[in-house]
């Protein structure tokens, strides 16, 4: 499978999928959203309420407003560019798990628009509960929802997760390098990469992926990928960690450590100079990383003296956007009982299009979840 899509080429075959759906997290679009949204986002998971007062300031801090619900509106924007580009006539709807457009509406309403088999692209790129399975309860609940309206629901297939695929990590690659450029030139060498992603509880990274400790591993092996093609293209090589961000639940339940700004006051002791941040846990700059990152951490890094550099998420970025559509060739053709390639960097190799029913689980239900491998979808 090519990227470059010649005019004259017949359009890559997506059969059976009639149609794509772009699934968000969601975030408040003004003040008086963010207190029903937090609402929506921690139902049931037993956050403290000082955590909620705490985000909720870093909401208002932006005007109520987070930048996700935009962010995956260029994304729809542009998925839909690149797929009619590439000649392939098929809607794209977005729906999200917090907030308005919700995903039961959206699923509601492809299936009130015939939509029998639909694929998945979830903004988020690695296993874990939150990251993974949740999603695809998601998916489930809105079939249900569908169903609950007398439609019959479409069957929602999830693209495989895609944290290794060249198309999220080459835009990390490159965010990784223009970051270095702009650290003072004196330092830039000696500048340490501090990879950084979402803290989750200890116990769910456990149970992350088949095997378990996926959740880490998996950014291990990307960051690991990314240093690597750094050290190639610059001929330098950057001592690199992963660490973590915007942690929550109680304060006794153990949460992924070091947290970014605990690891930062640790490398200033030790007489780095200069860090490029690099959220590779993320695919566009929301609120954890216009806040914990770009507020928080950027912060911390002045006060001890450390010059920084905050890479770019994959955003819009042209090879994000084509990920989409090839994730979605690729998947149509697997669905098609074809052996399509599966491009993938680093050390795992390409995912399962399929999570095994134990994948991920959920920590407090066992609930219905789209795309399993031996369950019968919801
Ligand atoms: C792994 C992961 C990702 C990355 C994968 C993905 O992208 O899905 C992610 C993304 C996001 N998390 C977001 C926001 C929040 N996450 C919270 C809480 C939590 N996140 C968790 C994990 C993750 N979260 C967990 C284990 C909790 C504890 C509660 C629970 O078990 O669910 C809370 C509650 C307050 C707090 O406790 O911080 C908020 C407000 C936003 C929107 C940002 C915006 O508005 O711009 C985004 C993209
Ligand atoms: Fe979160």
């Amino acid at each position: 499978m090519s990227s470059d899509v010649s005019r004259s080429a017949p359009p890559p075959d997506v059969a059976p999928y009639d149609a794509l759906l772009l699934v968000g997290f969601g975030g408040p679009e003004g003040p008086d959203d963010v207190v029903p949204f937090l609402e929506n986002v921690t139902r049931g998971r037993g956050i403290p309420r000082e955590r909620l007062v705490e985000v909720g300031a870093h909401y208002q801090l932006f005007g109520g407003r987070s930048p996700i619900n935009d962010q995956n509106r260029a994304l729809l924007a542009a998925i839909r560019e690149d797929l009619a580009a590439a000649g392939i006539d098929l809607p794209v709807y977005w729906g999200n798990r917090n907030w308005d457009p919700y995903l039961d509406d959206v699923v509601t309403q492809m299936a009130r628009d015939g939509h029998r088999r639909v694929a998945a692209f979830v903004t988020s790129a690695y296993s874990s509960y939150s990251s993974c399975r949740q999603y695809r309860e998601n998916l489930a609940h809105a079939a249900q929802a569908a169903r609950d309206a007398g439609l019959e629901a479409p069957v929602l297939d999830r693209f495989r997760v895609y944290f290794n695929h060249p198309g999220f990590a080459g835009p990390n690659v490159e965010a990784v390098l223009t970051a270095l450029e702009e650290l003072p030139a004196e330092h830039r060498d000696a500048a340490r990469l501090v990879f950084v992603t979402h803290s989750i509880p200890t116990t769910m990274n456990d149970g992350s992926g088949p095997d378990g400790d996926a959740y880490r591993r998996q950014h291990l092996d990307l960051a690991a990928h990314v240093a690597a093609e750094v050290a190639a293209a610059r001929g330098v090589e950057h001592a690199w960690d992963l660490v973590y961000c915007s942690r929550s639940g109680p304060p006794q339940m153990p949460w992924l450590e070091p947290d970014v700004n605990d690891h930062l006051e640790e490398l200033a002791g030790a007489g780095v100079p200069a860090v490029v941040m690099a959220p590779i846990g993320f695919v566009s700059d929301h609120m954890e990383v216009i806040y914990d990152l770009d507020t928080e951490a950027l912060a911390t890094a002045a006060d001890l003296g450390l010059a920084a550099a905050r890479a770019a998420t994959a955003g819009v970025h042209h090879d994000f956007v084509a990920l989409a559509r090839e994730l979605l060739v690729e998947r149509a053709a697997a669905e098609r009982g074809e052996q399509p390639e599966r491009p993938a960097v680093g050390s795992f190799g390409a995912c399962w299009d399929r999570c095994a029913v134990d994948c991920c689980p959920n920590p407090r239900a066992a609930l219905p979840v789209a795309g399993s491998r031996k369950e019968v979808d919801a």
